[in-house]
């Protein structure tokens, strides 16, 4: 079965579509946007390996030629240099402004594809191929697109919104189980910024995700229809689509710490951090001992990381990783903002955290 979650975004709307086998599909998917049958796919050395010969078998069969680019996997190539040698290539194969450009892979394909594609001839429409958890839950989904910087996390970018995302779930069976898991920090994350209910389903199911293709499907198309919905609100993060930074301003400082290697995945970054948010709002008096408990517990028997003492190697000390969050882009007149909860589900952006709490919180972690 194939779930479509739409995104409503006036004219830059888009459908999201989820379900088993859809890359073996994606010919008669996108033919209908494309003005001339070429398309161009930017995809990594993994991935490559994996899927995109039946991505390129289906385009085929519906008349479509496709070339492709591949990249070398890994944060590291969300990047200058990669953004680069991208955009040339897209230059030399004569891209053009009605052409369509094919993002096929994890939120590091789907980032650095989705800028490119911004910045070619000021804005070319692409489709987002979604190939981890991580990707369809989150990244290919609401059009933040960009490449990391020295100074922090996705600091050069734009707002780029897909014309169509292809998740296609049974992809998810090539995942390393470490990417996997990486990937449920930002599905747990979901519940933990606004849906209790959600929380608790993943309490009671999330060990299922991995082997059961319904639940799998049911996880990614909640989480896929909540950041449509926020991101529908608030397409440039004015407000509310802050909210899908829980655990962000931690997680990225721990990313920039680690150099955006292996040491440490987004979404490893992304689970610590949510644990460290409710164990900050609990130290403030915002939400009861009980919560952050909870939360921990999920966490633990999921096996995620939940603190800084589950990052492998030295870390920075915590002066250094608060001015590396200096570079968080909710800060406002040098002011760090936070994601904190009140309680499960219960998510909301403060100013208002001391210097003194987040030192407990994070040597307390360490
Ligand atoms: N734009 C957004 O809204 C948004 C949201 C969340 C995360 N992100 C970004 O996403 C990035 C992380 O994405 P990610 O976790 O997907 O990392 P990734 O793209 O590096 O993929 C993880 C690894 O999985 C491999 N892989 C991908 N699909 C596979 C498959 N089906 N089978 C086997 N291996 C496969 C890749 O080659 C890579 O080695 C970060 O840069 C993060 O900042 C962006
Ligand atoms: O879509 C959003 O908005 C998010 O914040 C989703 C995050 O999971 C994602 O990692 C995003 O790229 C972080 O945004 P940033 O603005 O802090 O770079
Ligand atoms: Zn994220």
């Amino acid at each position: 079965m194939t779930r479509t979650v739409h995104v409503p975004l006036g004219a830059r709307a888009y459908d999201v579509r989820i379900g088993a086998d859809l890359i073996a599909r994606a010919g008669a998917e996108i033919a209908p946007l494309l003005h001339r049958p070429r398309a161009a796919i930017i995809t990594d050395e993994t991935v490559a390996g994996l899927h995109l010969g039946t991505l390129q078998t289906a385009l085929r069969a519906e008349g479509i030629a496709s070339k492709a680019l591949i990249l070398p996997p890994g944060e590291a190539t969300k990047s200058w240099p990669h953004l680069t040698r991208s955009v040339e290539w897209l230059l030399d194969q004569r891209v053009e402004r009605r052409d369509i450009v094919i993002a096929l892979g994890g939120g590091v394909i789907g980032d650095l594809v989705g800028f490119g594609a911004a910045i070619l001839r000021r804005g070319v429409r692409f489709v987002q191929m979604p190939t981890t958890l991580l990707a369809q839950v989150d990244s290919s989904v609401g059009g933040k697109t960009g490449i990391n910087a020295r100074q922090g996390k996705n600091l050069i970018g734009a707002f780029h919104q897909p014309s169509l995302v292809l998740a296609d779930t049974s992809v998810l069976d090539t995942l390393s189980e470490r990417d996997f898991r990486a990937g449920y920090g930002e599905v747990v994350k979901y519940g933990l910024l606004g849906d209790a209910e959600f929380f608790d389903w993943l309490e009671a199911n999330a060990h299922r995700l991995r082997d059961d293709i319904e639940a799998r499907d049911h996880a990614v198309a909640h989480s896929v229809a909540m950041k449509a919905e926020i991101v529908s609100r608030d397409e440039t993060e004015q407000g509310e689509r802050a909210l899908l930074n829980l655990g962000h301003t931690f997680g990225h400082a721990l990313e920039a710490a680690t150099g955006y290697s292996q040491r440490l995945l987004h979404g490893e970054g992304v689970s610590i951090g949510c644990a460290l948010a409710f164990e900050l709002s609990a130290r403030m008096g915002l939400c009861p001992q009980e919560t952050p408990s909870r939360v921990g517990a999920h966490l633990a028997q999921m096996q995620m990381p939940a603190g800084l003492r589950d990052v492998p190697g030295e870390l920075p000390d915590d002066e250094t990783l608060i001015a590396l969050m200096g570079q968080d882009k909710k800060v406002v007149d040098d002011r760090l903002r936070f994601v904190l909860a009140r309680g499960i589900g219960q998510a909301f952006v403060s100013d208002a955290v001391k210097t003194a709490d987040l030192h407990a919180v994070l040597s307390q972690s360490r």
